[in-house]
């Protein structure tokens, strides 16, 4: 968040869920007769077909295009990571990443090589981290309005699909905390390894979690309010992109379990919210599988990766750009000369 800050109220960015677009019914429809002229039989390409279905439905387009992907790696640094002992790395990594990030050296850009998409690296206020929220709010109004929508900017015209990933040292202890606060259940039911956390370590970051929900529960009264109290910078801005991304038809992919956290306030706010995200994997952090099944979402792979910073998005693009590629490139039986059943 350097340079020039976006302006948005929260209430002004609170007021576009209430003019969410819903599926393209026509594309939809469109995408289901091609599909069934296809060179295959029916329902051959299986899953496949239903993300060309997808896509034709919240691009509002058939075929939909998969021409230019994005792929935005939010990265921020947190308070509670400074505090205490709840990540097996330094604070000081979130900015060694960045600039490895900068230099081509992590795995998100030579998975991004791969598929031909482009990385945006988002770098958020690094040396301003959010406040311990095991002692308050992480985050005041403000901070948390300008983090929306600066995630809101990453949503630009021409981009036809947008991979979302972060990070941040102490991120999942932000996770787990959001997931706690929305869906109750015991903190430890949400709390995993993250970079790597065992023993002591791991039941402080438990503790953290714990402590965060009860510090802050009289503040939480809504979804947005959890977001400002146990959430994050490069949350916030995940939260910001996924709405922004609604409104201008762009279809989402989300990546871990971090990722999926800040994606599920915006569910938690308005009940089919994330009917434009898929989640690109599962991801090894064990909590992930129950935040899926709060959502309702079936991941595309199941890799056991738990890196973060979009790369499980930016695997699933492959799928996704090969469901766009068949649906839209493969010829009809007519026009192939192909017997039908
Ligand atoms: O999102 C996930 O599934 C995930 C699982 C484990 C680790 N991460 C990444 O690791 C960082 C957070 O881990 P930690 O232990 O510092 O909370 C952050 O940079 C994330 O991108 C992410
Ligand atoms: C090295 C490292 C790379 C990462 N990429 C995303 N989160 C990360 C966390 C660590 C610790």
């Amino acid at each position: 968040m350097s340079d020039p800050q976006p302006q948005a109220s929260l209430q002004e960015i609170r007021d576009l869920l209430k003019v969410f677009p819903g599926p393209d019914e026509a594309s939809i429809q469109a995408a289901r007769e091609r599909e069934g002229q296809l060179t295959k039989p029916p329902g051959a390409l299986g899953r496949l077909e239903e993300v060309a279905e997808w896509l034709a439905a919240w691009q509002g387009k058939a075929p939909p295009r998969v021409d230019r992907p994005r792929v935005a790696v939010f990265a921020a640094n947190h308070g509670v990571a400074t505090a205490k002992p709840v990540s097996a790395f330094p604070v000081d990594v979130t900015q060694q990443m960045v600039a490895n990030f900068q230099h081509g050296g992590a795995a998100v850009n030579q998975l991004c090589l791969v598929h031909d998409a482009e990385l945006r690296v988002y770098e958020m206020a690094l040396e301003h981290p959010t406040k311990d929220f095991t002692e308050g709010p992480a985050m005041t109004d403000s901070e948390c309005a300008t983090a929306l929508a600066y995630g809101m900017m990453a949503v630009e015209e021409g981009v036809n699909v947008i991979c979302l990933g972060e990070m941040g040292i102490g991120n999942t202890t932000a996770a787990a905390a959001v997931c706690h606060a929305l869906y109750g259940g015991e903190a430890a039911d949400w709390v995993g390894p993250g970079t790597g956390v065992e023993g002591d370590a791991l039941s402080a970051k438990v503790a953290a979690v714990q402590q965060a929900v009860e510090t802050n529960k009289a503040a939480m009264t809504d979804p947005f309010e959890v977001l400002r109290c146990v959430g994050g910078y490069e949350l916030a801005a995940i939260v910001g992109a996924v709405i922004a991304a609604r409104v201008g038809r762009v279809p989402v992919i989300l990546d871990g379990y971090t990722c999926t956290a800040a994606a599920a306030i915006l569910e938690a706010m308005l009940p089919g919210a994330l009917d434009h995200c898929v989640v690109g994997h599962l991801s090894a952090e064990p909590a992930h599988a129950a935040l899926l099944g709060k959502l309702g979402k079936e991941p595309l792979l199941n890799l056991n990766m738990r890196l973060g910073e979009g790369s499980g998005a930016a695997v699933a693009l492959g799928l996704v750009k090969s469901a766009a590629a068949c649906h839209a490139g493969m010829a009809t039986f007519a026009e192939a000369g192909v017997s039908g059943a």
